[in-house]
């Protein structure tokens, strides 16, 4: 399941950023996440990433910081607690798309023609066999020609 799955619930208060924004310090302590705002004050001392990364983005959208770290499901859940209201529609800022995949580099491996050419069997069979054709070759056409001028 994910995060922004988690507590669609309609009759949430509606908050607003701006109101959000008044309870930025560790006395009160508001933050956003995925449109859903949290009073996280009591939690600060329990967070186990400790207080202060939160305290930094109190009274602020805390969406990216919070996905970034990779929270747990857990985590997810122990969200909930602390879920207050939500922003009202038109202040929720647009679902970032996913990043996009990091590009899959395909090592090719050598080619068939390259594997062959370092191969025993074009070391022992092929070497060998050009050699002799190309011995026989000369040879034929040194005994043609040798016919040719004695006749
Ligand atoms: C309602 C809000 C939040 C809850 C319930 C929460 C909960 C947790 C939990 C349970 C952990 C332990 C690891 C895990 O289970 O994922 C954790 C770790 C952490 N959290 Fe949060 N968190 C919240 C908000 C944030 C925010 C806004 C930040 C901002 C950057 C943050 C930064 C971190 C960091 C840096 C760790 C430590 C990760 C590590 O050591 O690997 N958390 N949080």
């Amino acid at each position: 399941m994910q995060f922004s799955e988690l507590n669609k619930m309609s009759d949430l208060p509606i908050i607003t950023a701006e109101e959000v924004a008044k309870h930025s310090n560790e006395d009160s302590c508001w933050i956003i996440i995925h449109g859903k705002v949290y009073d996280v004050t009591k939690f600060l001392e329990e967070h186990p990433g400790g207080a202060e990364v939160i305290t930094q983005l109190a009274g602020h959208d805390s969406t990216t910081e919070f996905d970034d770290v990779g929270h747990s499901k857990d985590a997810m859940e122990m969200a909930k607690e602390y879920l207050i209201g939500q922003l009202p529609e038109h202040e929720i800022p647009e679902v970032q798309p996913a990043a996009a995949p990091a590009p899959v580099t395909i090592k090719k491996g050598p080619s068939a023609f390259s594997q062959f050419l370092s191969s025993p069997a074009f070391a022992n069979i092929a070497i060998p066999t050009t050699m002799g054709i190309g011995i026989y070759v000369i040879y034929k056409c040194v005994t043609r020609s040798q016919l040719v001028t004695v006749n």
